[in-house]
């Protein structure tokens, strides 16, 4: 049996039930085989996939917490902290009722890769909790963040572990996070990003996945010798990266079409008003259904079905296996020709390999949604130097940074003859830097 079949054989075996973490490890190491058969002898004895698919460490923790109406209640909270060969452990944490140890296993393992693209000293993790934040008040949401963090904080640091935002957690969360950080430790540190701007915040960083998603569609689009303006998008979800993606695409002249949230969809044939969804949501916390009762002539469906409309480009940004088989052929058959993730693992399997066979253009998300931890890390940067770059400079850089992703996508790709075959490419760039370093550390 080859090397990379008896260590699946085993991640499914050592982590029954886990089938996202089991799906990210197959997409990856299936996509590694012409890297790992050429090394099989070495990586075999050095147990190097083992150790790659196998988190450092596993922090799962009671979160118990009270309602406005005096009810108690008990939440599970998680850390995992996946791979530090290239940095301090550096990923969101998730509030969702779906979240569950695999759902964190799987969004930790895939942030190493996209961490080692960044090029930038960050190893992966990712944490959060099956809290759902969806209409409790702000106090409530306080009371549950104090709680969480009254564990986290032993397990985290500025040099050792700077979780951020992911579903759930926004500005409002990290800020009551950061709040008990410093009241339980004393410390004023980096030790989350995605911080309000008066308390060691980052420029550009709400903007960041958005903005660098298609920062990353430009670049693609710029090596097939085409243009952004005036082609039509459609868009999922309605959250962080769904807000700034749309934005970011129509500053170039393109047209988003979509969004949705978790109880439908949206379509407005003129282009979404992007100041009245950040009203509904950013401001209401409001549900995407209020669009087309606001705005005549949008049409609202109840459920799935954003990927049936017509567009050029197709951009998830809600969920894990949001995108399936079914709907990827139905893009393919209104004319879409690209589709690039904001959201991590967006797409199933079935969709990938449909993308990648039929010709389209298809950029997974450790490479697309980079942009988000990259900025991060630039924010660590800023607390370090004790110092606030402009929006400019950290935008600049930020496009600078995803402009060198496609590159070195492009380039592995390339290298191992399967040209445009980007997840391919990303998934070889971000583990040969991974394997180096940890090469260098010895088994550990
Ligand atoms: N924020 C960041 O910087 C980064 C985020 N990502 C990824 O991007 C994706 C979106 O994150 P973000 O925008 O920050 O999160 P938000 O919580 O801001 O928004 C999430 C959006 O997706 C929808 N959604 C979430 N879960 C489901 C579900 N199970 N079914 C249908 N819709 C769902 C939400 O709808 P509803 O409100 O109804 O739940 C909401 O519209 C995630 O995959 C995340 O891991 C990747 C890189 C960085
Ligand atoms: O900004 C960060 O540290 C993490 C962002 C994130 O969770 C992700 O890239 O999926």
């Amino acid at each position: 049996m080859s090397y990379v079949d008896e260590v699946l054989q085993k991640v499914a075996e050592k982590n029954p039930g886990e089938k996202e973490f089991q799906q990210a490890v197959k997409e990856v190491l299936d996509s590694l085989r012409p890297v790992i058969e050429a090394n099989e002898e070495q990586y075999r004895k050095d147990a190097l996939l083992e150790r790659m698919t196998e988190p450092e460490r596993i922090i799962t923790f009671r979160v118990p917490w009270v309602d406005d109406n005096g009810q108690a209640h008990v939440n599970r909270g998680f850390r995992v902290q996946f791979n530090s060969a290239i940095g301090p452990y550096k990923g969101g944490l998730r509030l969702h009722p779906s979240v569950n140890l695999g759902i964190i296993k799987f969004l930790g393992f895939e942030q190493t890769f996209k961490n080692s693209l960044t090029g930038l000293p960050i190893g992966g993790g990712k944490g959060g909790s099956d809290f759902d934040p969806k209409g409790k008040s702000d106090r409530e949401i306080m009371k549950f963040c104090q709680s969480f963090m009254t564990e986290l904080y032993r397990h985290i640091g500025a040099d050792t572990d700077v979780p951020a935002g992911d579903i759930g957690v926004g500005g409002r969360e990290i800020g009551y996070l950061y709040g008990q950080y410093k009241r339980l430790t004393g410390l004023y540190e980096g030790v989350l990003t995605g911080k309000g701007l008066t308390y060691g915040g980052s420029l550009a960083r709400t903007e960041a996945t958005g903005y660098g998603l298609v920062y990353m569609v430009r670049e693609m689009l710029l090596n097939a010798g085409m243009t952004m303006e005036g082609k039509t998008v459609a868009v999922s979800g309605s959250g962080n990266v769904a807000i700034y993606t749309t934005e970011k695409a129509q500053q170039y002249g393109m047209k988003v079409v979509t969004l949705s949230d978790s109880n439908g969809w949206i379509y407005d044939p003129n282009g979404i008003d992007l100041d009245l969804v950040k009203q509904i949501k950013e401001v209401r916390r409001g549900r995407i259904k209020e669009y087309a009762e606001a705005k005549p002539g949008v049409e609202y469906h109840e459920g799935k079905g954003v990927w049936s409309v017509k567009c050029d480009i197709a951009l998830p940004c809600a969920t894990q296996n949001e995108l399936d088989l079914e709907d990827a052929k139905q893009l393919k058959a209104n004319g879409c020709f690209l589709v690039a993730e904001g959201a991590n693992m967006p797409s199933t399997r079935e969709a990938t390999d449909f993308f990648l066979e039929s010709g389209m253009m298809f950029m997974p998300g450790k490479a697309a949604n980079a942009g988000g931890v990259a900025t991060s890390a630039l924010e660590m940067s800023q607390n370090s130097e004790r110092l606030s770059w402009t929006f400019e400079e950290v935008d600049e850089k930020l496009h600078n940074i995803m402009i060198n992703i496609f590159k070195k996508v492009d380039e592995a790709a390339k290298k191992y003859g399967y040209e445009g075959n980007y997840v391919m490419g990303a998934n070889i760039a971000g583990f040969e830097k991974v394997v180096e370093a940890m090469n260098a550390q010895g088994i550990v």
